[in-house]
């Protein structure tokens, strides 16, 4: 048992969560159908929308209660309402235009619109100019004309199309005067808003078992020239008059807006993934004792096995390292967004730019950081009721969906490239990528200086991008662009991430100094900081040497410098993780409750299993007798 003064959830939004009437009473979804985990899903998402209304919370106060959706407590099997949330809701923000606003709005807040985001279809995803549903403009009806040309054709994956919404916006290929005008933004009903039945012309349903969020309810979705009016595509940005007539957006890419919103949204939430699967490690790995007895009778504790310090604490740096992170790219993306609003773009590629390569980076790291937790906590690890697999499953779809990540970080690396390359304009002040038009920092290496890892991350991203840069450029010279560019995929993904993490890094080497409310916190914050740098070096060594500046024997220094760390934040990591604050309701796991009573709860939830109902289960005689066995 652990004895510590319990943490309370201060945040006022997360006990109204907690507390709510419809949310309160939780019931365990393991052994449900798929129809009934369904249902218990969606009616959680829909109280939460419930209460988002009747708290009138703005978009910072919705995100940290969307937060609560990774949760094992809100929607512990995906939420049928995330798309709607995130996605639906955003685009018709951003992309409808102020009359179209006001139509749909009223509406979509009191819960008669329930919408999705269709874009990706069965044979492309990733290239968005690609898709083949088709939108053709009739300026006679003054509508559009919704086709699916063939099933290869149909929409496929939407969060909450399988059978939730009664709207979606669907991505398209507009053609106005039998001109292509490229991807544009519909809104379309699906289905009756009264008796929820498809609409003629649409055909829809659900796709199926994935490998986590089973209830985040994704579907497909076919048109048969189905009639759309001319008021619903959305207008904010481009436009078709009455007599067909085409305006352009200010920005080529301009519809492509949901993506970078969601983005952002991903990478900041795959942290709250990770700090859970955090918390839960660290407690199961106090109360876990295997191995000889030590000099005081006891079996060692499995936190004080060196291998399992590795295993463990660099991932609780990592939980503070990319939250701060991330909350930046957050709070830059609200400030570029009411840019583009007001028409000005010139921060818009930067930020697809630095929101592709966090997005992927966080993604990768967490999902990656949440199996290494997962296997640290052995055996019962493996437990669904230990909520580790589920957390994975959440994060490692974040490495697929609102992008592939390999694909995002091509796009980080076109923009790099051309900065290095001086073909793009250059960057505002304050940009992220000033350090590749000024010279190396050469600060030396040595461990113990933060700063000189800064320095170290900071020149292995300028190396790597100006190296594949100049054989891109040369590469040009003899071939063709697309094989000169597919020459150099796997080194430009690298670079995009080396870039990435020096930014990640430089974000937070701000935040530290920054932080002046108490000499312990920051020494604190520099103890992770320094974890942080030393595993990300450790873990890139090869990188570290070439591009680095760092010699064999500093990387030999720095293994050892990061046992020595580690050893100094392990009497700190029970703090550090009950900091998050998340209730035992949230964490909903077995083996990460703060009271630390791991064995009697394995029991009670071994109780639940149907199969334990009656002492010899009816499959006994109806299966195995018959057979014989
Ligand atoms: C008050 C109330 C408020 C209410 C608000 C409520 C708010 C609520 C908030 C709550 C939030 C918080 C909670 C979160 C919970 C999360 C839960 C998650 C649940 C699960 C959700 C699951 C969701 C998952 C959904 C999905 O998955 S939805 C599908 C996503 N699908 C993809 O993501 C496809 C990827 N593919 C591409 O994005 C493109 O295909 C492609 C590769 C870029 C090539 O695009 P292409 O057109 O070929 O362009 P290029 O030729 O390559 O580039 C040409 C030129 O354009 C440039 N450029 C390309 N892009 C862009 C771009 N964007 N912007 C700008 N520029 C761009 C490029 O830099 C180049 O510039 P240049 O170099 O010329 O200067
Ligand atoms: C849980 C979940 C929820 C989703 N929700 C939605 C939703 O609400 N709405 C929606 O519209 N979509 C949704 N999607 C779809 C999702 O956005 C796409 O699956 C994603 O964008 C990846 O596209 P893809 O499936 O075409 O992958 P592919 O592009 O087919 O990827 C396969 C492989 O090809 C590689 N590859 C592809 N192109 C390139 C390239 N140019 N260069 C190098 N390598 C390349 C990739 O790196 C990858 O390794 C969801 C997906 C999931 C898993």
């Amino acid at each position: 048992m652990v004895s510590r003064n319990r943490s309370q959830v201060k945040d006022h939004l997360g006990s109204k969560v907690l507390n709510h009437p419809e949310l309160r009473n939780t019931k365990a979804t393991e052994y449900m159908s798929h129809e009934e985990k369904y249902r218990y899903n969606l009616s959680r998402a829909t109280a939460m929308l419930k209460l988002i209304d009747e708290e009138g919370m703005d978009v910072n106060e919705i995100s940290k209660v969307m937060s609560h959706t990774v949760s094992g407590f809100t929607t512990p099997d995906g939420n049928p309402l995330a798309v709607h949330q995130v996605m639906f809701v955003p685009t018709l923000m951003n992309q409808a235009d102020d009359d179209q606003v006001s139509r749909w709005l009223g509406d979509v807040f009191n819960g008669t619109i329930v919408g999705t985001y269709a874009q990706t279809e069965l044979s492309h995803g990733t290239f968005v100019r690609g898709l083949r549903t088709t939108a053709t403009y009739d300026p006679a009806s003054r509508t559009f004309d919704l086709h699916t040309p063939d099933v290869s054709a149909a929409k496929w994956w939407p969060g909450g199309l399988g059978t939730t919404a009664n709207h979606a916006v669907v991505m398209a290929q507009l053609y106005t005067d039998g001109q292509p005008r490229g991807i544009h933004p519909f809104m379309v009903a699906i289905r009756d808003r009264e008796t929820h039945r498809p609409l003629p012309g649409i055909t829809v349903g659900e796709i199926g078992p994935k490998l986590g969020q089973n209830t985040l309810n994704n579907g497909y979705l076919l048109f048969d020239h189905v009639k759309v009016p001319r008021e619903n595509m959305l207008m904010r940005n481009a436009r078709v008059n009455e007599d067909g007539s085409y305006t352009k957006p200010s920005h080529q890419k301009a519809s492509y807006g949901t993506m970078v919103f969601t983005r952002v949204a991903i990478a900041l939430d795959t942290v709250d993934a990770l700090q859970i699967a955090a918390t839960i490690a660290a407690r199961y790995s106090i109360v876990r004792r295997q191995g000889e007895p030590r000099d005081d009778g006891q079996e060692p504790q499995i936190i004080d096995y060196q291998t399992q310090q590795l295993k463990v604490l660099p991932h609780i740096a990592a939980c503070y390292v990319l939250r701060a992170s991330t909350a930046r790219l957050w709070e830059h993306h609200t400030h570029v967004t009411s840019e583009v609003r007001g028409g000005d773009t010139a921060l818009l590629p930067e930020l697809h730019a630095t929101a592709c390569c966090l997005k992927a980076l966080v993604t990768q790291d967490c999902s990656e950081a949440i199996e290494a937790l997962r296997l640290s906590c052995g055996g019962h690890g493996y437990m669904t009721a230990s909520r580790l697999p589920a957390l994975y499953a959440y994060a490692t779809a974040g490495a697929t969906y609102e992008g592939e990540n390999t694909v995002l970080l091509l796009q980080t690396a076109r923009y790099l490239v051309k900065q290095a390359g001086g073909s793009h304009a250059p960057p505002a002040a304050g940009s992220a990528v000033t350090y590749l038009s000024r010279p190396a920092d050469d600060t030396p290496f040595a461990v113990g200086s933060p700063a000189a890892y800064v320095a170290a991350v900071g020149r292995v991203a300028r190396g790597r991008v100006t190296e594949v840069a100049a054989a891109l450029q040369a590469d040009r010279q003899t071939m063709p662009e697309a094989d000169a560019w597919n020459q150099s995929l796997v080194q430009l993904v690298a670079a995009a991430l080396a870039h990435g993490r020096y930014f990640v890094v430089r974000e937070f080497a701000e935040v530290v100094s920054q932080q002046s409310s108490s000499r312990a916190i920051q020494q604190m914050l520099q103890l992770l900081f320094s974890v942080y740098l030393a595993h990300a070096v450790s873990r890139a060594e090869g990188d570290f040497i070439t591009y680095g500046g760092l010699t064999p024997s500093d990387i030999r220094l720095n293994r050892r410098h990061l046992l020595r760390l580690l050893a100094e934040l392990r009497p700190h990591m029970i703090p550090l993780t009950d900091a998050f604050d998340l209730p035992d309701r949230l964490i909903n796991s077995t083996l990460g409750a703060w009271d630390g009573d791991v064995y009697r709860r394995m029991f009670e939830q071994a109780s639940h299993s149907p199969l334990n109902t009656d002492e010899v289960p009816a499959s006994f005689h109806q299966a195995m007798l018959r057979s014989k066995l």
